[in-house]
């Protein structure tokens, strides 16, 4: 009688798409198993039908996890990468595209490919039912690969946001049913140990937190080491971890052009992360001017651009933390290279207060309290929103900055403050719309970072102060003091001047004509106008891009350097 092969299933998620600092693949490789078995299955808020993802998240999306299967083969191994398929099809062991105990929905997008202004971003039964049948596709898997293998474990990471939890729990209980081993490894999405700061301690705000990671010195977590070779995949899977001819990559692929005005001209995956950030350090040295840079608005070289890549894991924040490090060592740090580490700190923030408040994070009341800024103070008015979705305010700070997203996927930091301040206090309109919108086309939406800075700008986050505001007259002023970030992304105002860039409303009929602009026909006319705006309206020659404005009390985050 011959002894069956032993086998362990990873399994990895869409925001760790990673081969190195892995924490499954570490929890995997202690039980020195014969077979490693690595499956992803395509999470259903990128599967085109009804999508929450715009196409160029999904290729993005798609782009890392063909990646991540390179990187593995590369390791000796592979990805077997699942997908949902409402038609019927066999559900032998190489077979990839399995159909799911609940069929995905084939409900088209949502009008003007926009967010549905009544769907619940936190449904839990659709969160639950994808779960469900994802944990469903790999027990199928699993019960298959157990009748060639003796299956030792199936490794999962654990997770801090709601959606990602259940579906943990689902495969608990698909593991369970199985009489399987499920090992729930730590969660590797934050600098911090996950489980260093209890959430019923954890700061109500962001300072609090940082001062005590920085006066503890020990609360950051070891990276996961992965040796270069790993076991191989059983023969029986060889096949099914190479076809992976998915249904998102063969739409979005060929129709995607990149915008030559993009910020974030990248490609996809850990390599492409790892070169980045290589770029950005050692290479050109960019690190080391990034606190003076980072509110610029134009180019790749203002921020790091590492958003996307840790949105879905393809680096983890500590590999990036670690490299930071190393760059000090050999080329000194600075107040730059230290404020990248307070940026990333910022993200752990949120994570951390994503997993204390679970659905309160989707929350139209957000997680406050307070309540002062309760739902009725905004209103869904499709004109407003259609106009701010697609650039078309009349106001064109904030016009340059939503036609960039919705063109290339990506926003500056200082671009995403003004524009959802403008969404919410100038149209008052649901912030979590512009949460909504921001999720489906933001490369680097990650939901603890997109939906926690909504909740912060709208005054219902951590720190609710209900004074925050974002003048968007004078922030255009103060950051595009040439207008060259407006005329880069609204050319139809290229010859207005530079004195009027930021309210062309106030051109006379001449300077319009002088300006090839006809005021509600070429360019419209703004939907709002706040009294704040008035004073800013006179033309100085006091720019001052790149730098925060000291006398600039409103607006900015408090106690920042
Ligand atoms: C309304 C709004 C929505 C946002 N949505 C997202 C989102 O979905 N995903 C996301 O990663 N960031 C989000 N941000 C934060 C920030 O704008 C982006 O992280 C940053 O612009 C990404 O560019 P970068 O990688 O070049 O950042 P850098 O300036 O180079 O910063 C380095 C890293 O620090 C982290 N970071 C920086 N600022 C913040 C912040 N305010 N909150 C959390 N992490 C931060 C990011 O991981 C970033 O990659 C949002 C900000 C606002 C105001």
């Amino acid at each position: 009688m011959s002894i069956k092969k032993s086998a362990v299933v990873c399994v990895m998620q869409w925001n760790s798409l990673r081969a190195s600092d892995q924490p499954v693949l570490q929890a995997a490789l202690k039980l020195n198993s014969d077979y490693l078995v690595a499956m992803h299955v395509v999470d259903r808020q990128f599967v085109a039908a009804g999508s929450r993802a715009s196409e160029r998240r999904r290729a993005f999306y798609a782009a890392s996890v063909r990646s991540l299967q390179t990187q593995l083969v590369q390791r000796g191994t592979g990805l077997v990468v699942l997908e949902e398929s409402s038609s019927g099809s066999s559900n032998g062991l190489n077979e990839v595209r399995v159909s799911s105990v609940s069929s995905i929905s084939s409900a088209p997008a949502t009008a003007s490919s926009a967010v549905n202004p009544s769907e619940d971003t936190a449904n839990p039964s659709s969160a639950k039912s994808f779960s469900a049948s994802a944990a469903s596709l790999i027990a199928q898997k699993v019960a298959l690969l157990s009748e060639t293998c003796r299956v030792d474990a199936v490794c999962v990471e654990d997770q801090n946001t709601v959606h990602e939890l259940h579906f943990v729990d689902a495969l608990k209980k698909a593991m369970a049913k199985l009489n399987l081993k499920l090992i729930v490894t730590p969660n590797a999405q934050t600098l911090v140990k996950h489980n260093a700061i209890a959430s019923k301690y954890l700061p109500d705000t962001f300072t609090q937190f940082r001062l005590t990671v920085e006066k503890s010195g020990n609360m950051y977590r070891e990276l996961f080491q992965i040796p270069s070779k790993l076991p191989p995949l059983p023969p029986a899977l060889e096949q099914a971890a190479s076809q992976w001819h998915s249904s998102l990559s063969n739409e979005t692929g060929a129709s995607l052009e990149m915008d030559p005005r993009s910020a974030f001209p990248f490609a996809a995956g850990e390599k492409a992360a790892l070169q980045r950030i290589q770029n950005y350090f050692t290479q050109t040295h960019a690190i080391k001017t990034y606190k003076g840079t980072r509110n610029e608005l134009i180019g790749t070289q203002y921020s790091s651009k590492l958003s996307p890549f840790l949105a879905f894991g393809c680096v983890s924040a500590s590999t990036v933390h670690n490299l930071l490090q190393q760059y000090e060592a050999t080329h000194g740090g600075n107040e730059s290279t230290y404020w990248l580490l307070f940026e990333l700190l910022w993200r752990d923030y949120f994570q951390f207060i994503g997993k204390k408040y679970g659905s309160q994070l989707y929350h139209l009341r957000g997680i406050t309290t307070s309540t002062e800024r309760i739902e009725s103070t905004w209103k869904y008015n499709p004109r407003k929103f259609e106009a701010w979705i697609t650039g078309h305010t009349g106001i064109p700070f904030v016009d340059a900055n939503m036609r960039e997203l919705l063109q290339t996927g990506f926003m500056s930091n200082r671009g995403r403050q003004n524009v959802a301040s403008f969404l919410v206090r100038d149209l008052n309109l649901p912030w979590t719309l512009g949460a909504k919108w921001f999720e489906k086309h933001l490369l680097d939406h990650e939901p603890c970072s997109n939906y926690g800075n909504w909740q912060y700008v709208a005054g219902v986050g951590n720190d609710p102060r209900s004074d925050r505001y974002f003048n968007v007259i004078k922030q255009g002023k103060d950051y595009d003091p040439e207008g060259a970030y407006v005329k880069l992304w609204c050319p139809e105002l290229k010859n207005v001047p530079v004195s009027v860039i930021h309210c062309p409303w106030k051109m006379s009929f001449d300077e319009q004509k002088a300006s090839e602009v006809a005021l509600g026909v070429t360019y419209p006319l703004p939907i709002v106008e706040a009294d704040a705006w008035k004073k800013h309206y006179a033309y100085s020659t006091k720019g001052k891009v790149g730098k925060a404005n000291p006398s600039e009390t409103v607006g900015r985050r408090p106690k920042r350097k």
